[in-house]
């Protein structure tokens, strides 16, 4: 039985890729390996928490002795990292949780593979999951980040990710290692931290808040269902080209303030609101440091070498989303309960 690490599984694109990988592939073992920070959360996973080929492992990658400890025990066949601290306005307020996490941990794990497989790399391969934050931003309406295109990272959130990034394919070069990477755009769906633009908007929509918008909403992003990112990960793990990198997004870009729009017409008819109700929660807030201006990833690669495409268009997706959190109030209840009530109320100030 094939051996498979998940790192941050218990996160919001990770839920996605254990439920998968454990119900598609029973004859794999899935190891998830999460810390369970602020945004991993095990009910993310419940409908798959007793299948017999899933094991959920709580540890911090940080921890070196753990992590090698780990994998000496159970020499792992593959791994797919996902674990990490995703969020750019706390990477602003925090850097070096992010440094710790996303590079320490990284190499942590990256050693720990080393050391365990000992240059015996058949059948095995180090998977890691980035971000299209990497390349920076674009300006020109016409460009897109392709897997040629140069880093330039420009928060400390994507320096850390960048960072990662390059830490594998230096240990592809240097140790012959069987890594691939992705960098995916945007994602959004069930279990999204609501932290993020689309989670967070739909909480204040269904608790009369705010709807916070950064600047003057120009800022454009390129949006993928998590379900598509899962399905992605699931292809480039097993038809990857080792030692590639894949860019994995929608082709569906949008400016912050026609999505938040467009979310707000959608609860308004879902919550039997008169249209423009929610709209007029809309508050321009001061603009991020350093707000990168666009990002627009071209996705052919993967298209056409590896045969993915996205399942859903944009509308259908959000409406999905929109109606996972309707039906599960409780799990928004519950992460937006404490700890993230104290974030809310200093984060403005912070940035
Ligand atoms: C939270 C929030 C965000 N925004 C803006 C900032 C961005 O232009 C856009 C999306 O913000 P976020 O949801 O924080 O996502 P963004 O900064 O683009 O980064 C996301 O997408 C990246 C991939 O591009 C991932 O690597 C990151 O982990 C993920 O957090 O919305 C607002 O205008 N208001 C808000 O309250």
């Amino acid at each position: 039985m094939k051996k498979i690490l998940i790192t941050g599984g218990a996160g919001f694109i990770g839920s996605h890729v254990v439920r998968l990988f454990v119900t598609k592939y029973p004859e794999y073992q899935i190891f998830n390996l999460d810390k369970l920070t602020y945004a991993g959360n095990l009910a993310n996973l419940t409908d798959i928490e007793n299948q017999p080929n899933y094991t959920f492992v709580k540890g911090d990658l940080v921890d070196a002795p753990f992590v090698d400890a780990l994998f000496a025990e159970h020499n792992f066949d593959g791994v797919i990292h996902l674990a990490a601290e995703s969020h750019v306005d706390r990477s602003i307020t925090d850097p070096m949780a992010f440094v710790l996490t996303n590079v320490v941990g990284t190499v942590n794990l990256l050693n720990a593979a080393k050391n365990t497989w000992k240059g015996n790399y058949d059948g095995k391969r180090f998977y890691h999951v980035s971000t299209d934050e990497v390349y920076g931003e674009l300006h020109n309406p016409e460009d897109f980040f392709t897997e040629t295109t140069a880093y330039d990272p420009r928060s400390p959130y994507s320096a850390s990710k960048a960072s990662s990034d390059h830490f594998v394919r230096a240990y592809g070069n240097t140790y012959k290692m069987p890594v691939v990477i992705t960098n995916c755009s945007n994602n959004y769906g069930p279990n999204h931290f609501p932290e993020k633009l689309i989670p967070l908007m739909i909480h204040n929509i269904l608790n009369n808040k705010p709807l916070p918008v950064y600047g003057k909403g120009e800022n454009v992003r390129d949006w993928l269902f998590v379900i598509d990112h899962a399905r992605a990960i699931d292809t480039v793990y097993h038809k990857g080209v080792l030692g590639e990198t894949y860019n994995i997004g929608g082709f569906n870009e949008w400016k912050n303030i026609d999505l938040v729009k467009l979310l707000c017409s959608v609860m308004d008819k879902k919550l039997g609101r008169a249209e423009g109700t929610s709209e007029q929660l809309i508050t321009y807030v001061t603009d991020r440091a350093g707000h990168d201006l666009r990002y627009a990833i071209d996705a052919n690669k993967i298209m056409k070498e590896l045969g993915w495409e996205p399942s859903l268009q944009f509308e259908e997706g959000l409406e999905k989303t929109v109606d996972w959190f309707l039906a599960n109030t409780e799990w928004l209840d519950n992460v937006t309960s404490g700890n993230y009530q104290k974030y809310y109320e200093t984060m403005y100030e912070n940035r």
